[in-house]
């Protein structure tokens, strides 16, 4: 027997309908068939089309940011035709809308960046003037603060088409989340892993997070059983600092939560979107504190940097 308020119909799993999406949808509900001894036909994995997948051929932040890829999936949730949503949560906004919580963290992947490229080993393996393609604020702003001599192009698409991309010369090396490949079972085309000590991953990152109406009970004992606790603290962590940060897409930051024990040590930076400037700072201490620290060094971050810092580009 489980413990799960008794339902006629399958629950249903929103999702974008890429396959990293789809794939991700799919682990959830591989977990929570386990966790709660369900049948597959317990649950159904409902694609759902949003603006940021219908609009390939324009830099996000032009056609509006972070939510693009969230707004129709929760539009459907509050709605009550799907039950739960399942997101990269480094895509999603820092505040949810009225009455639906995520909350809900699988174990967390691998946090880092892939160094992506046909010919070169290494970010520093790169040539004067290479051109790099990216469309990440963050990576961007990260690899000209390193290598201002390099040169960006932006780099939409999905990880087949920016391959081909790179097979077609647009750009000599890219870079995507190691999650994301390892998800897709393409790790074979990463170079390198880069140590977060060398290039910052976004917040949340290699975290996938599942949504669900606030009180909606059987939602609520079905997820409380698949969360992993430390992937919580970390990211609780993580978006307290994106969310003091007030992070748009316009904005260029990184931060990651490790934890040890009952020790959570949190890395933070904020750049400038050109890399002429970054910003970066740490903090340690307890588990249970997480929220605070990333409040109080995204505080400090925000004083050193001055007040012009994330609105003059
Ligand atoms: N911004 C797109 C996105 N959102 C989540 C992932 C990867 C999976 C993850 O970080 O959980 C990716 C691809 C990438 O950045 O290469």
């Amino acid at each position: 027997m489980n413990d799960i308020p008794s339902s006629e119909r399958p629950l249903r799993i929103g999702t974008r309908g890429s396959v990293l999406a789809l794939a991700q949808a799919q682990e959830t509900r591989a977990r929570l068939m386990a966790a709660h001894d369900l049948p597959v036909d317990a649950f159904e994995i409902v694609a759902i089309k949003t603006t940021g997948d219908r609009v390939t051929d324009r830099p996000l932040k032009e056609i509006g940011g972070k939510g693009l890829f969230t707004k129709e999936i929760e539009d459907a949730m509050q709605r009550g035709d799907i039950d739960i949503a399942v997101h990269s949560s480094k895509d999603m906004p820092t505040m949810q809308p009225e009455g639906l919580v995520l909350d809900c963290f699988l174990p967390r992947a691998d946090v880092r960046d892939a160094f992506v490229s046909l010919h070169y080993q290494s970010i520093a393996d790169l040539p004067q003037g290479a051109v790099v393609g990216s469309s990440s604020l963050r990576r961007r702003a990260q690899l000209a603060h390193r290598r201002p001599d390099l040169k960006l192009v932006e780099f939409r698409g999905n990880v087949q088409t920016r391959l081909r991309k790179l097979d077609e010369g647009v750009a000599v090396a890219t870079f995507l989340a190691m999650a994301g490949l390892e998800r897709l079972d393409m790790l074979h085309i990463a170079r390198r892993a880069i140590d977060p000590s060398e290039m910052l991953p976004a917040v949340a990152q290699g975290a996938i997070g599942i949504e669900w109406r606030e009180g909606d009970a059987r939602a609520d004992a079905l997820l409380r059983r698949i969360n992993d606790v430390e992937t919580q603290q970390r990211v609780r962590a993580e978006r307290a600092f994106l969310a003091r940060l007030d992070g748009s897409c316009e904005t260029p930051i990184a931060g990651l939560a490790e934890v040890q024990g009952d020790r959570l040590r949190l890395r933070g930076e904020i750049l400038r979107p050109d890399g002429s400037e970054a910003v970066a700072g740490e903090r340690e201490g307890s588990v249970a504190d997480g929220v605070s620290m990333g409040v109080d060094l995204a505080n400090e971050l925000l004083g050193r940097a001055g007040p012009d810092f994330l609105t003059l580009a």
